[in-house]
């Protein structure tokens, strides 16, 4: 379907160790402009490793990863202008105000600062914390840093967006906003790339899922056909068959039984 685009995207057997711990055992990926990935999976498979080597953090894997077009290289950073990256926290910014950090980004990417400011100060009033752009990220809560890190990521325009739990800590109406927001960029030919474990944001937010376990991708598709080939189950069943994952109720009554104990 979309095969007429070229993939912003393409990962060819790449392979990860740390030690003698295999993390990644050939993944292979095209991904197109304009796809929402939801990339799952259970704890430890693999999914940061993966994240982290497409943002060029982490070396000493093989295979083959282009984006762009262009082969990863230690050298080339060039791809980093346009790629936009949500990490789940950043606690390392917290002394700074929204505007210093936003600033500090824009420059990062030798953007006009007097534009960013323009900006950073119109985001952060749609986003409902216009108030705090000048108070210290260590006194936001976690919604208002998670929309402080998802303007911070955008305000270049990235073509590719990396998001770690991107609704985690929003509100309701907040998480409409950004779940529309993601779907808004993507229509124009973004990227969206992001792991998260709830099950039901990644139903609804993404048109491709890709499971990892172990290192290896187990399902790639629409919500629509993993549920086809999994008998109409919601997306958390079809992740817990594929898993394996089918003892919680003998772990839970064991729980129970464990903090029960008299003695
Ligand atoms: N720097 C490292 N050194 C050694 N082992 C590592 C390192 N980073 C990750 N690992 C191991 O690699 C495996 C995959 O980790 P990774 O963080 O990619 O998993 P994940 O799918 O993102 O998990 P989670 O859902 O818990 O975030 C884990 O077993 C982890 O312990």
């Amino acid at each position: 379907m979309e095969n007429k685009k070229e993939a912003v995207i393409k990962i060819e057997n790449l392979q990860m160790s740390f030690g003698t711990k295999e993390v990644l055992k050939g993944i292979s990926l095209e991904i197109y402009p304009g796809q929402i990935i939801g990339y799952i999976g259970p704890n430890g498979a693999g999914k940061s490793t993966t994240i982290k080597i497409m943002l060029g953090l982490l070396e000493g894997y093989k295979g083959d990863i282009k984006i762009f077009g262009n082969e990863l290289l230690k050298d080339n950073i060039e791809y980093k202008k346009r790629i936009g990256y949500v990490p789940e926290s950043a606690e390392i910014y917290d002394t700074l105000t929204a505007r210093e950090y936003l600033m500090f980004i824009g420059d990062l990417y030798g953007k006009d600062p007097k534009q960013i400011e323009k900006k950073a100060a119109k985001l952060m009033k749609i986003f409902g914390i216009e108030e705090v752009i000048d108070a210290r990220i260590s006194s936001y809560s976690k919604g208002m840093k998670q929309k402080t890190m998802i303007i911070s990521s955008l305000l270049h325009n990235p073509d590719i967006l990396f998001l770690d739990e991107p609704l985690s800590g929003l509100d309701a109406n907040s998480v409409i906003l950004v779940k529309e927001l993601l779907a808004a960029l993507a229509k124009q030919g973004k990227t969206i790339f992001y792991s998260s474990h709830i099950m039901d944001v990644v139903e609804k937010i993404s048109n491709r899922i890709i499971l990892l376990r172990d290192g290896e991708i187990l399902a790639d598709g629409s919500f629509e056909e993993l549920r086809r080939q999994s008998q109409d189950k919601s997306l958390e069943q079809i992740f817990n068959q594929l898993t394996g994952f089918n003892e919680h109720q003998s772990i839970v009554e064991e729980f129970i039984s464990i903090i029960t104990e008299e003695h």
